[in-house]
């Protein structure tokens, strides 16, 4: 009897503390909302439980741990501030992950969760082992509810391909006629910006498509994490979860945007993990190789580096002149080889800014129905070129070169010929030609009055190992790119 009339007291003095702590919440609702504005509060504040008070310490509870996580960054001094100020016996907040109890309603304040203490969110479980191809054929679809359109242009039939990019090319070829091959799941391709990756990938949903049978999801990484927050927000976690799994091949582009963002990461790690072991396809682009890319956890790191990995390397001069004379062509717009031939020197950044320049020409040209010359051209582009007018000189060219493979900058000038010293000479007449607008005879004379055919032959070589060997390649690379800025 006692025993019970203990318990009694023991749940009546549970639920009048619970009665008095949703009073005091409900003062600090009216603050919060007040000080945060009402759309802030119902997205990350609302769904906050009051839990029990110890001591001096008030544990409150989120549903996930993103939410814990960025409620506790966000607003976590001012939460302990208000709750001192309503009850100066409590001094500490405790921030806690729980799922609300059934039957209470989102948001309720005097729902007592179960608590999860440090266990992440449940995942759902990975869908059950399913075949590469669907065996019972069904309409093939862009999951355009989940994920962004394909661009309409971008298509393996108007990708220019070149050496910088014709492994890239070829794996996503390869990957678009048997999704799923081992050894190309996931495929990963990198590069700097505006080379074409997401030209890639939306030629590989492209084809998919045509062929059939499949459902295709492509997103931006971003768009993957604001998806990823508006279903938490929305509570419907698990309907992202599921579509998401539910895909063929899910491309996603700019995975470095995920650096820092821990949670988005980790629920792409096991969108990744749950979609491999199903069979199904993952294509993902960067700005830098998996192992380049710290910043994002370890363990995803090596799974993305686990299929293909594959680089698209800066534009050469020959790729370039080829791009503009595609698009100069597709344009029905007649532009003289001695004009591509200029802005392919001209602008060596990347095929986006290329292709700007080149359809602000051929926009002219259609309005005021002039033809192209290379005075319009001067004139049209003005501000474009004054912005690419290369900075870069051979002599700095040569001194950064010889520094990174630590020879002296006098055996760039000099008549030796031991691989040591004329591999970097070679380099450096590489990165000149590609840097600088000089011809290959001034390319020589710079290089201790060589013949141009040297010099040609040097970049040549150059080019060739680069295709060869990817640690050869990202060392130029690199150069490049310190050169450049
Ligand atoms: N080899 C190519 N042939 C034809 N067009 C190309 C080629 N490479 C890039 N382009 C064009 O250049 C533009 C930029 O390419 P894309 O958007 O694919 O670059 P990206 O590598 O994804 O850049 P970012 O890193 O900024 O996302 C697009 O219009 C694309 O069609």
């Amino acid at each position: 009897m006692t025993g019970g009339l203990e318990g009694y007291d023991a749940v009546a003095e549970a639920n009048a503390q619970k009665s008095v702590l949703a009073i005091h919440w409900s003062r600090i609702c009216e603050r919060l909302k007040a000080e945060v504005g009402e759309v802030e509060y119902r997205t990350w504040l609302r769904q906050i439980t009051v839990g029990p008070v110890e001591e001096d310490e008030i544990t409150l509870y989120l549903p996930t741990r993103f939410l814990r996580d960025w409620v506790r960054g966000q607003y976590g001094d001012r939460l302990g501030a208000l709750w001192h100020a309503e009850v100066p016996a409590i001094r500490r907040v405790e921030l806690q992950v729980a799922r609300p109890a059934a039957q209470s309603a989102p948001g309720a304040q005097d729902a007592t969760p179960a608590p999860e203490s440090a266990t992440p969110p449940v995942e759902p479980a990975a869908p059950a082992a399913a075949p590469v191809v669907v065996e019972s054929p069904r309409q093939a679809e862009v999951r355009s509810d989940l994920a962004a359109p394909l661009e309409p242009r971008f298509t393996f039939d108007t990708f220019i391909v070149g050496k910088p990019n014709e492994f890239a090319y070829a794996c996503a070829r390869r990957v678009a006629e048997r999704p799923s091959s081992p050894g190309f799941n996931p495929l990963f391709l990198y590069g700097g910006v505006g080379l074409g990756k997401t030209h890639l990938m939306h030629a590989i949903g492209a084809e998919l498509l045509r062929g059939g049978k499949v459902s295709v999801a492509y997103m931006s990484a971003e768009k993957f994490m604001y998806r990823f927050i508006g279903a938490i927000r929305s509570q419907s976690t698990l309907e992202f979860k599921d579509q998401l799994r539910s895909v063929d091949v899910l491309m996603i582009d700019d995975l470095q945007f995920l650096i820092g963002k821990d949670n988005t990461q980790d629920e792409f790690f096991h969108t990744f993990n749950a979609l491999v072991d199903a069979g199904r396809q993952i294509v993902v682009s960067a700005d830098k190789s998996p192992s380049d890319l710290s910043g994002l956890e370890d363990r995803l790191r090596t799974r993305l580096g686990c299929g293909m990995v594959a680089d698209i390397h800066a534009t050469t001069f020959e790729l370039r002149i080829s791009i503009l004379e595609a698009k100069a062509a597709a344009s029905g717009v007649v532009v003289p080889a001695k004009v591509l031939e200029f802005l392919a020197h001209k602008i060596t950044s990347n095929v986006r800014e290329l292709e700007g320049a080149l359809n602000r020409l051929i926009a002219h040209a259609n309005l005021f129905g002039r033809p192209v010359t290379l005075e319009a051209t001067q004139d049209v582009l003005h501000d474009i070129l004054k912005a690419h007018d290369r900075r870069v000189t051979i002599e700095e060219i040569q001194r950064k070169v010889a520094e990174h493979w630590n020879t002296r900058l006098t055996d760039m000038f000099s008549a030796r010929r031991g691989r040591a010293v004329a591999r970097p000479r070679q380099v450096a007449m590489y990165l000149a030609k590609q840097l600088t607008s000089r011809s290959y005879p001034e390319i020589g004379r710079k290089f201790g009055n060589r013949d141009h055919t040297t010099v040609m032959y040097g970049v040549t070589k150059v080019e060739q190992l680069m295709a060869q060997d990817p640690a050869f390649a990202e060392d130029v690379e690199l150069l490049r790119r310190m050169l450049e800025t």
